[in-house]
């Protein structure tokens, strides 16, 4: 008997059924214009292209343009390629053009499924990015599809690292653009710490389609890229907080030691902000529970943690003038290994010698917040439909599953279970055996590379000959991937080892032409391509009739969708094959997961050495056991996600700012209303609302608005004046600036002053950005054990933090008002130095940015360069200390290295 969710289904379908059939209609019109097309010529093609172009920038909208623009495609490709998409191909395509993710099975055609929804949304000429998982990938794609919009007369491209400037501004300038996640990421900052319009790379985010979209927007989500540099130098900030430590006691504060963290007393925070006072560390009326005290908290916090938890000479050493750390585990010296957070300096501090510059982050985006930009995301994947919720909740992205174009054939058998992982591994071993011997293909796949190598050397002293997939080279990987659909191959590979490649059976036709040709170049290419290919048709004959790729699991993973992948690496395109989990007691999930049951069972059956048992309650528990560890991670991944956003939200502010300024004529109108806004702020401090003339502080505003308006106005006359109120002096003051500022411009020009104007806004943008940034990171850290017991975290660090970004406008304000009004005409001799000091400085950045490519950052090693630092330009060396590192990384101290040279 059917249940009753079952015969629902059997008669109205499922939801995903619906969405699919309701993209019929558009299918059977892009089936009835293939006549019509197959007709033009490839002038007419291209010449179709323009016409859709023109269209959509009259305003009809891309979905009118879907079925001309789908069929124009289709043709191109099949002139180009010589292959016809299917018709599951086409629907993928409308998916990812509506702003889904498709969820295709390997060996569906995603690549070309991609190239359908890019040329339909390149045709409103603002770029569509295609995002791949590696370099090799992006490159392979370009070249691959490259000529399919060539023939369509669209332009590719391929931005990667390690190319010039002028070549990457192609790339992104193309209609399509093919690229790594972490390049984009990466060019996406580097574009906003640059000054001018012409050198912005990414003009528009307007459509991304992200190739294994879930091993991105899931299990990288949170991967931060990051462009770091040189902070600037605190190491007066150090000694002072390290004079206070050792005055505390231990009813101050409280130690843990297992996670490594200090909280604070009442009592200490008060005799802390005594002595902090009475150092200059803080204002008096400041707390250390304001938002601005963030930084010295968290210093604070580092110096209790140097001197309580960091002993000399167990968990370091100091070794001339530098602390150098010791593994706890091999008791090994760890030269140039440095603790991040400002903790090795703390602890320099502590030991008194010189205090090394730390490494902070100048910019920074998680790849969540990165494809967010976009107007519109899509995805492609064999395996999204059991994180569907996640898509949905975080990025508004529906998942739909693609049909296969032919059915699958594949068999997935049930879990066996064995009591041990050494019964589980012999029981691989014979099953491997066995299919070698009859030419069938076989993927083993595990989850570690620890792993990978036990199975390898038990297939070595088998005398079974394979390969081993775990390496990150992706060329050699992809060419692995090819062979390993061969008679009888035998190939290990862990979990994400070969993602985005497809095994086919028999190997890689088109690889092994290649091949060949290369061989013997001499041969007539023709003639190879059919002899290779009838050798081709005839292993694969073998293959299939052997059974297929047969897909061997050593454990289950924690997310079902992992395994879910591996599964689908066999059975490709309708071809038969073979897939079995094999599983033991012993292993993580099923030791962490109510094996206990599993285990009363296995005993009550008394199970022998070497049996398993197999039974579909096994599977259905397991899968449950994995459900429950995808919501848990999944709720631990959406309560981070809410820390970046309060980030994410201020990047995106400022960001705006920076290219609205960028891209303004005339910024005298911002400039002004911030001299304006700092002149009620001053009137607000010095005239408060609501009190007399008597309770004024008239020095102070006249000492202010000479220091930072640069006039010496006669404000003590004016408060004394009859009827002259603060609105009054307002008005005066403003009077007074604005002509103090036209007169500015006049002498310099109308031109120059907008120059400057521009230049110096997006500098003090930039640099009070960084400064928040840095905070930011510190308020995270502190607002965990901040004697907040009661309160939410994170609602304390969304509040605080956007009162420190309050703050920071406030005094981006004040600081591009000040230095306005200090600018004068320089003299030749002093513009030049000026200049020079601006190049030096500009080539740092970009150094400092180029150098912060291919993978992100991490701020706890030393060991390179600094970055920015050019061999033969000084200037770029960041002022170094006698006894400083080096600034080019070789780990002497400077005055041995490049110092000597200086
Ligand atoms: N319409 C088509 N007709 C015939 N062959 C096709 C068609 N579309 C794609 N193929 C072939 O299918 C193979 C797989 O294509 P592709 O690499 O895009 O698969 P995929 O879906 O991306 O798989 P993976 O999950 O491994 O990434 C390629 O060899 C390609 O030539």
């Amino acid at each position: 008997m059917l249940g009753i969710g079952t015969l629902a289904k059997k008669v109205f379908g499922t939801p995903n059924d619906r969405k699919i059939k309701a993209t019929r209609p558009l299918v059977d019109k892009i089936n009835a214009l293939e006549p019509d097309f197959e007709t033009l010529s490839d002038e007419d093609i291209k010449a179709k292209t323009e016409e859709l172009r023109k269209r959509a920038l009259d305003g009809e909208s891309l979905d009118a343009l879907l079925p001309e623009a789908f069929a124009n495609c289709r043709e191109a490709a099949r002139r180009a390629l010589g292959l016809r998409a299917f018709d599951t191909q086409l629907i993928g395509a409308i998916f990812l053009h509506q702003g889904n993710i498709a969820e295709q099975k390997t060996g569906e055609g995603k690549t070309l499924t991609a190239t359908f929804a890019a040329y339909l949304n390149a045709l409103t000429g603002k770029g569509v990015h295609i995002v791949t998982v590696n370099e090799y990938l992006a490159k392979r794609d370009a070249a691959w599809m490259g000529q399919v919009f060539g023939a369509l007369g669209l332009t590719t491209g391929v931005a990667h690292a390690d190319m010039p400037e002028d070549a990457k501004r192609d790339a992104y300038a193309s209609d399509i653009t093919y690229a790594t996640n972490n390049e984009l990421g990466f060019d996406y900052l580097r574009d906003n710490m640059k000054s001018e319009l012409s050198q912005i790379f990414q003009k528009y985010h307007n459509f991304a389609i992200v190739d294994e979209v879930d091993s991105i927007l899931i299990d990288e989500a949170r991967t931060p890229l990051i462009i770091s540099g040189p902070a600037q130098d605190r190491s007066d900030m150090y000694k002072v907080i390290d004079t206070v430590i050792p005055e505390l006691s231990d009813e101050h504060f409280e130690l843990d030691e297992k996670t490594r963290n200090v909280t604070f007393t009442d009592e200490g925070n008060e005799f802390l902000e005594n002595l902090l006072r009475e150092r200059g560390m803080l204002e008096e009326g400041q707390t250390l529970y304001d938002p601005e005290s963030t930084t010295i908290v968290h210093h604070i916090n580092q110096g209790l943690r140097a001197h309580k938890l960091f002993q000399r000479d167990k968990d370091y050493i100091v070794r001339d003038d530098d602390v150098v750390l010791i593994d706890e585990f091999t008791g090994r010296m760890m030269a140039g290994r440095r603790l991040s957070d400002g903790l090795h300096q703390a602890i320099e501090a502590k030991e008194d010698v010189s205090i090394k510059p730390e490494n902070v982050t100048l910019a920074s985006v998680t790849f969540q917040n990165y494809f967010r930009l976009y107007d519109k995301l899509a995805g492609m994947t064999g395996t999204a439909l059991t994180e569907a919720e996640e898509f949905q909740e975080i990025y508004g992205l529906g998942v739909v599953e693609v049909p296969t174009n032919k059915p699958i054939a594949r068999v997935d058998e049930d879990d066996q279970v064995y009591r041990t992982v050494r019964e589980k591994y012999a029981a691989m071993l014979e099953q491997i055996q066995k299919s070698h011997a009859k030419g069938q293909p076989a993927l083993v796949g595990t989850t570690s590379i620890e792993k990978s190598e036990v199975l390898s050397k038990m297939l070595t002293d088998a005398g079974i000959k394979h390969n081993v997939l775990n390496a990150r080279q992706h060329e050699q990987e992809a060419q692995i991937v090819a062979d390993a659909g061969k008679l009888g191959a035998v190939t290990i590979a862990t979990n994400m080892a070969g993602r985005g490649t497809d095994i086919q059976l028999g190997g890689n036709v088109d690889m092994q032409v290649m091949t060949a040709i290369s061989e013997d170049p001499e041969a007539d290419p023709e003639a190879i391509r059919a002899r290779v290919e009838a050798q081709h048709a005839d292993e694969k004959a073998k293959v299939l009739e052997a059974g297929g790729l047969y897909v061997l699991a050593s454990e289950r993973h924690e997310s079902r969708r992992i395994d879910n992948q591996l599964r689908g690496r066999s059975g490709r395109q309708g071809d038969p094959g073979r897939s079995s989990f094999y599983l033991s007691l012993e292993d993580d999930l099923m030791r962490i997961f109510g094996s206990e049951r599993l285990e009363k069972v296995l005993t009550t059956l008394g199970l022998k050495e070497g049996e398993a048992i197999v039974h579909p309650w096994v599977n259905k528990s397991l899968e449950r056991a994995q459900a429950k560890v995808e919501g848990r991670n999944f709720d631990i991944r959406k309560q981070l996600l809410k820390f970046d956003d309060v980030m994410n939200e201020q990047r995106k502010v400022v960001f705006t700012q920076r290219r609205d300024i960028m891209e303004a004529a005339d910024l005298s109108e911002i400039t002004t209303d911030m001299r304006h806004q700092v002149i009620d702020d001053m009137i607000d401090q010095y005239l408060p609302p609501n009190t007399y003339a008597d309770q004024w502080d008239a020095e102070g505003l006249h000492t202010s608005v000479q220091e930072q308006l640069g006039l010496d106005l006669a404000v003590m006359d004016w408060v004394e004046e009859e009827g002259v109120d603060d609105d009054a002096i307002r008005e005066r003051l403003v009077q007074a600036t604005d002509q103090f500022m036209a007169e500015k411009a006049e002498q310099f020009g109308s031109e120059n002053m907008r120059n400057i104007e521009k230049q110096l806004l997006l500098q003090v943008i930039d640099a009070k950005w960084r400064e928040h940034l840095l905070t930011l990171e510190h308020l995270r850290s502190v607002v965990g054990f901040r004697g907040y017991a009661q309160r939410d975290p994170l609602n304390e660090y969304k509040n605080e933090s956007f009162q420190l970004f309050e703050g920071m406008l406030d005094s981006l304000r004040a600081d591009v008002t000040q230095k306005l009004a200090q600018i004068r005409p320089l003299s030749e001799e002093e513009q030049r130095e000026m200049l020079e000091q601006i190049r030096a400085q500009q080539a740092a950045q970009v150094a400092a940015a180029a150098a912060a490519s291919g993978g992100a950052a991490s701020a706890e090693t030393t060991g390179d360069a600094a970055p920015g630092f050019v061999e033969d330009d000084p200037s770029t060396w960041g002022n170094p200390g006698r006894n400083d590192l080096c600034p080019c990384g070789s780990g002497k101290k400077f005055k041995h290295c490049h110092g000597r040279l200086a």
